[in-house]
């Protein structure tokens, strides 16, 4: 098992963040995590980075439960996570592929030598996720569809089990992001590779490969399952309480809003 919640609840203040939730994440499956503006999804990854305690109810992330054998620092280590607050933590100095070989420190800039094993496998995760040729210019030039590249790259460094993707095409263009997207079904692709829980606020991105959902409303579960299953016209009308139409398209589905008149 990747991820094990069991009725977990946060508060903050007097507002109860999340709300009884249950979500069980095993080896193989990738998940998409949807649910509007603040709906809970940011502290629900807080959580499994254990950034935080939840206010009641178990978390349980790779085989590591909180608060027993729980060590953030190890388990973050073992997390590849992609989000804006990473990349505005990065030195602005560092080139793109020392980026990505600080991945393999879980550091935030590279500060250790290292090895000829890590810069081959730097240099092969920048070809696998075609950054090469912009592998040596400063972070911070990069376009934002490239920098989520070499952020993902970074993640993948340290060969984790769970990668999590926070919005990763926030920002992109069409292009930029149907050309990221095919990177990460190529990440989901690989036999060995992590287990991917994705991020988003447009449904329109769920690919193929992500074949679990969890729909997330006002800090509880309001579905969760196989995606064909779940992302349906009914399903969502009653997600947005709104009537909405959903239409599958080259294996992915399409929202539009019903207009009554
Ligand atoms: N520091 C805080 N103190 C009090 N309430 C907070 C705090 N941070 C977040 N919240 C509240 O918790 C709820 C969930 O917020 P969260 O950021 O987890 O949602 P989200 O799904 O990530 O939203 P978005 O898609 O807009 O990023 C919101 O109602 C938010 O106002």
């Amino acid at each position: 098992m990747m991820l094990e919640l069991e009725g977990v609840t946060r508060k903050r203040d007097d507002k109860t963040v999340l709300n009884g939730v249950n979500w069980q994440v095993r080896k193989g499956e990738h998940w998409v995590l949807y649910g509007l503006n603040g709906a809970g999804k940011t502290s629900l990854l807080d959580l499994i980075n254990a950034y935080f305690f939840p206010t009641e109810g178990k978390v349980t992330v790779l085989g590591m439960e909180f608060g027993k054998t729980y060590l953030a620092e190890k388990l973050r280590s073992q997390i590849g996570f992609v989000s804006a607050s990473v990349q505005q933590k990065l030195p602005i100095y560092d080139n793109a592929y020392e980026v990505v070989l600080s991945g393999a420190f879980a550091s935030l800039g590279l500060y250790q030598e290292t090895t000829d094993e890590i810069d081959r496998k730097g240099v092969e995760i920048l070809r696998d996720l075609g950054c090469l040729d912009y592998a040596n210019r400063d972070y911070h030039t990069l376009s934002q569809g490239e920098k989520q590249r070499v952020l993902i790259g970074r993640a993948l460094m340290a060969d984790p089990e769970l990668l999590i993707l926070d919005e990763p095409t926030a920002g992109l263009d069409f292009i930029a992001r149907e050309e990221l997207l095919e990177s990460i079904a190529t990440i989901a692709q690989k036999p060995n590779g992590p287990t991917i829980i994705y991020v988003t606020h447009h449904i329109e991105e769920i690919l193929p490969e992500f074949n679990k959902t969890l729909l997330l409303k006002a800090g509880s579960v309001f579905a969760s399952g196989n995606t064909e299953e779940l992302i349906d016209s009914e399903q969502l009308s009653g997600f947005f309480d709104m009537p909405v139409n959903v239409v599958w398209s080259n294996g992915r589905p399409l929202l539009s809003k019903v207009r009554n008149h």
